[in-house]
């Protein structure tokens, strides 16, 4: 570095030298210089004196020398000491410093560097000797002038001396310097400048530092404020989703309580509304038992009649020649014990233990119910259960076949719900079934009542309620049920009952019994019109003359200017000698509120004209007989009921006819005082027909065996469910309620007592023209063509008029348009052509058309 400095400074380095002198010399100079350093630290006065040189008084020098460079390392030491005093310490220092700058450092020997060291060391100690610094070191050492005798010569004597005290400072402290540059080859002013720098520069980056601290420390509260700031946030967060959630459920817990208070508010008015809802499944009152089963006994006065003849009105009889003294038949004539004991009432404790099984049983499926009301029927006991909220009813009916296998019954029928009740009824056959005396019925207020004109005594119900219908109001009806199941004494009830309020000038019975047997016991009855119809080929023309019946009827209501068979019946009657029509206006005036409405003799005469009401094809000299017919107006009509046991056997022989009359009739009849009860016991959709069904809308069920059975009588299932003899299900007119009853029960010996009763006061008196009618009808298939029957002709009009309308004559279209079988079309055929009305049949070609 100090070569450097020279270069620098443009000094020549010492070019005579060989290079290696510098080395050795600084090495030398090392050598030396470290030597006399370590030779000067442990300098001590005590390993002294040497050669009786220095030394403490009275002192022996150390033996060994503690001095770490020895004798001489003392010796040498205490010389430097003696002559530079502490400055000496500068000599060996830089004797090093030349040293390490010559060898290593590739400065190069030099004078100025020489000179230097000696300048600075002269100078340091003279500077020492002026100054008497370290006096108090050099005294320890037992060295005598802390700058050396040359600091004392040259410093105090000579330059104090000259330039005094500070004078003499200054001019060491500027020779000082001069040395160390000349030493170093620093320049130091140069040097303190870089050293200000540095210090200015270190003070910076303290400063720096600092605030880099104070920044980082900044940034870490920062960071931690964040950190703080963040954790509180999150917290409050944390809170605020709490507290949120909190209110949440609160809002939640309030909308409930809300909902429950407007429930129980909607609640406690429906059942303030509806006192049915108090009843809450907890608050069913304890279930009852009804034994509806007991016979009602009432004491009759012998000879009691459920109805006596109306003998006279108004000073006029009401009956017609020759039954004026006809009795109606009185209770007596029914076999009934008044006398019998009562029965035994129905075990309590089965029926409840019956309940407990079906309760229990439907618990064990999940089916939570509460026992109900317990009614036992004649024939079925019908339990009640209620069921817990919330409970679909269909689950209950699913478990038909558990609760059968439970309770053991045979057959069970569920109702689910019971019609007009918030219960499900299970219905399940008594082991001991009790007969419905018909007596009982008749007894019954409701049958007796005016409101019901034809009255039936049907049967009774579970509740032990008589069921009673109204023919009038019915005013058709159809029986069914399987062979067996009491459709017969259905039959006989409903006659019977007919029997006990009409006489035969009254009520007239066709009756058709294609099975022959069933209505025998009827044979001898006054109110037949015509013997039982046995022959099912008779029964088109029985039922043919029951249309022509019904639309005499409506065309004498036209022209008597009465609505219908009632208001035929009660009209005012004119004096036996006056002529009927006059006496109708007569009437009219005598009793305008009998006044008949001229739009319904309007409406009847037109229907007369289109005729919807009459045969649509009334040839002259029919007209002209009906004209006589109808010129004399009979006094009253009485009603007529036409009875069909066994339907099927009818519409084996002709579905068509039969079908049509029964549907014309059917419609039309009512108001015309003509009423149908058809039984069958083969309920199969080709039996009982759309068409007959349509027009039929009051229905009995007896037990049937299939669902399928039930369906085409009822369309519902419900009657395969029944258990027989007399359990039926009864379609009242005009609803779709289904009561389950038990039949009236009525015997063949009360049957045959009745009918004795009535034939014994009457003789029969058959329509010789109605009988002549059927007759004909039934051997018109045989005879030829002059014998035609009625049925034949109008028959043989219609094939006219298909006919004609089409221009083709063909057995297929007749069977086709007009429903026939193919034997009665190709008779229809034959007849047309012997009559020259078409063409004979040639091979495939169609047949001529001379009509
Ligand atoms: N209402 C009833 N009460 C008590 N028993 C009855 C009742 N109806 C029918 N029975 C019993 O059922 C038996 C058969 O009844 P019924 O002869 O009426 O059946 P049916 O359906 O007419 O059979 P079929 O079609 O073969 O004539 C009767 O002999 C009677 O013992």
């Amino acid at each position: 570095m100090a070569a450097k400095k020279n270069t620098v400074r443009g000094e020549e380095p010492e070019s005579n030298l060989p290079s290696w002198f510098n080395e050795v010399a600084g090495i030398a100079l090392i050598g030396i210089g470290v030597i006399l350093t370590l030779a000067m630290i442990t300098y001590t006065p005590h390993d002294m004196p040497i050669l009786g040189i220095g030394g403490v008084e009275d002192n022996e020098p150390n033996v060994p020398r503690e001095n770490s460079i020895g004798v001489v390392g003392a010796l040498l030491s205490y010389f430097v000491l003696i002559v530079f005093g502490a400055a000496g310490y500068l000599l060996p220092i830089g004797m090093v410093w030349l040293g390490v700058a010559y060898a290593f450092m590739g400065a190069k020997f030099s004078r100025r560097t020489v000179i230097g060291l000696f300048c600075l060391v002269l100078t340091g100690s003279c500077l020492l000797g002026v100054t008497e610094f370290l006096t108090g070191w050099a005294q320890r050492n037992h060295i005598m002038y802390p700058g050396g005798f040359a600091g004392y010569g040259i410093g105090t004597k000579v330059l104090e001396a000259l330039l005094n005290k500070t004078g003499a400072i200054i001019l060491l402290v500027v020779l000082y310097l001069i040395g160390t540059i000349m030493l170093t080859g620093l320049n130091p002013i140069q040097f303190t400048k870089v050293c200000w720098a540095k210090f200015k520069e270190w003070k910076e980056q303290r400063a720096n530092d600092k605030e880099r601290l104070a920044e980082k420390e900044s940034k870490r509260a920062a960071r931690e404020a964040e950190r703080v700031a963040r954790q509180t946030e999150r917290d409050a967060a944390k809170a605020e989703a709490k507290e949120k959630a909190e209110a949440e459920k609160a809002r939640v817990k309030e909308e409930k309580e809300k909902k429950a208070a407007k429930a129980k508010e909607k609640k406690e008015k429906e059942e303030k509304a509806n006192p049915q809802v108090e009843m809450d499944l907890k608050e069913i009152p304890k279930p009852q038992i009804i034994d509806s089963s007991q016979r009602k006994k009432p004491k009759l006065d012998p000879g009691a009649k459920p109805f006596e003849k109306k003998k006279k009105q108004d000073g006029i009889s009401l009956a017609t020649d020759g039954y004026e003294d006809y009795e109606l038949p009185g209770f007596d004539l029914l076999a009934y014990d008044d006398s019998e004991p009562e029965q035994a009432g129905a075990d309590q404790g089965e029926l409840l233990s019956v309940q407990k099984t079906i309760v229990d049983t439907l618990k064990a499926f999940g089916v939570d119910v509460t026992a109900g009301d317990i009614t036992r029927g004649p024939t079925i006991t019908r339990y009640e259960v209620y069921p817990s909220m919330g409970l679909r009813v269909s689950r209950i009916t699913q478990l038909e076949a558990d609760i059968a296998r439970a309770t053991k019954a045979e057959r069970i029928n569920i109702l689910a719900p019971i019609p007009g009740k918030d219960t499900v009824g299970i219905e399940i056959a008594n082991d001991d079934k009790v007969a419905v005396p018909l007596r009982e019925l008749l007894q019954d207020d409701s049958f007796t009542s005016a409101k019901k004109k034809i009255p039936l005594a049907l049967g009774k119900d579970v509740y032990g309620n008589t069921v009673i219908g109204d023919l009038a109001a019915m005013p058709h009806l159809l029986v069914a049920g399987a062979t067996g199941a009491g459709k017969s004494v259905c039959i006989n009830s409903i006659i019977t009952s007919i029997l006990f309020k009409f006489s035969p000038d009254e009520l007239r019975f066709i009756m058709v019994d294609p099975k022959v047997v069933e209505m025998q016991v009827y044979s001898q009855l006054p109110h037949l019109v015509v013997p039982v119809v046995t022959d099912p080929n008779k029964v088109v023309a029985a039922l043919r003359w029951v249309v022509n019946e019904m639309e005499k009827r409506y065309r004498l209501f036209a022209k008597c200017g009465v609505r219908n068979f009632d208001s035929f019946n009660n009209r005012p009657r004119p004096e036996k000698e006056e002529e009927p029509v006059v006496e109708a206006e007569v009437a009219e005036e005598a009793e305008p509120e009998e006044e008949p409405d001229p739009e319904v003799i309007e409406s009847i005469a037109r229907a007369l004209e289109d005729g919807e009401l009459g045969p649509s094809m009334v040839d002259e000299d029919d007209a002209l007989d009906l004209e006589d017919e109808e010129s004399e107006i009979p006094d009253r009509f009485p009603y007529i009921v036409v009875i069909i046991d066994e339907l099927a056997d009818l519409m084996q022989t002709a579905p068509a006819d039969v079908e049509m009359n029964i549907a014309r009739i059917a419609q039309k009849a009512r108001a015309a005082g003509i009423h149908l009860i058809i039984a069958t016991q083969t309920p199969r959709a080709d039996v009982v027909t759309g068409i007959i069904k349509a027009n039929i809308p009051s229905r009995i069920a007896f037990q049937v065996s299939s669902a399928l059975d039930s369906r085409v009588i009822l369309d519902t299932k419900g009657a395969d469910k029944l258990v027989g003899k007399g359990d039926m299900l009864y379609l009242p007119p005009g609803s779709a309620k289904l009561e389950r009853a038990q039949g009236a029960f009525v015997s063949d010996e009360e049957v045959e007592a009745i009918v004795d009763h009535c034939a014994k006061q009457s003789e029969q008196k058959f329509e010789e023209s109605v009988q002549q009618s059927i007759d004909s009808g039934g051997s018109s298939e045989e005879g030829d063509d002059n014998e035609l029957s009625d049925a034949d002709e109008e028959c043989l009009l219609k094939c006219i008029e298909v006919i004609t309308t089409e221009q083709k004559a063909s057995t297929s279209l007749l069977q086709r348009r007009l429903r026939l079988g193919y034997t009665r079309a190709a008779r229809m055929m034959d007849i047309l052509e012997e009559r020259n009305m078409i063409g004979p049949a040639d091979g495939a070609k169609p047949r001529d058309i001379y009509i």
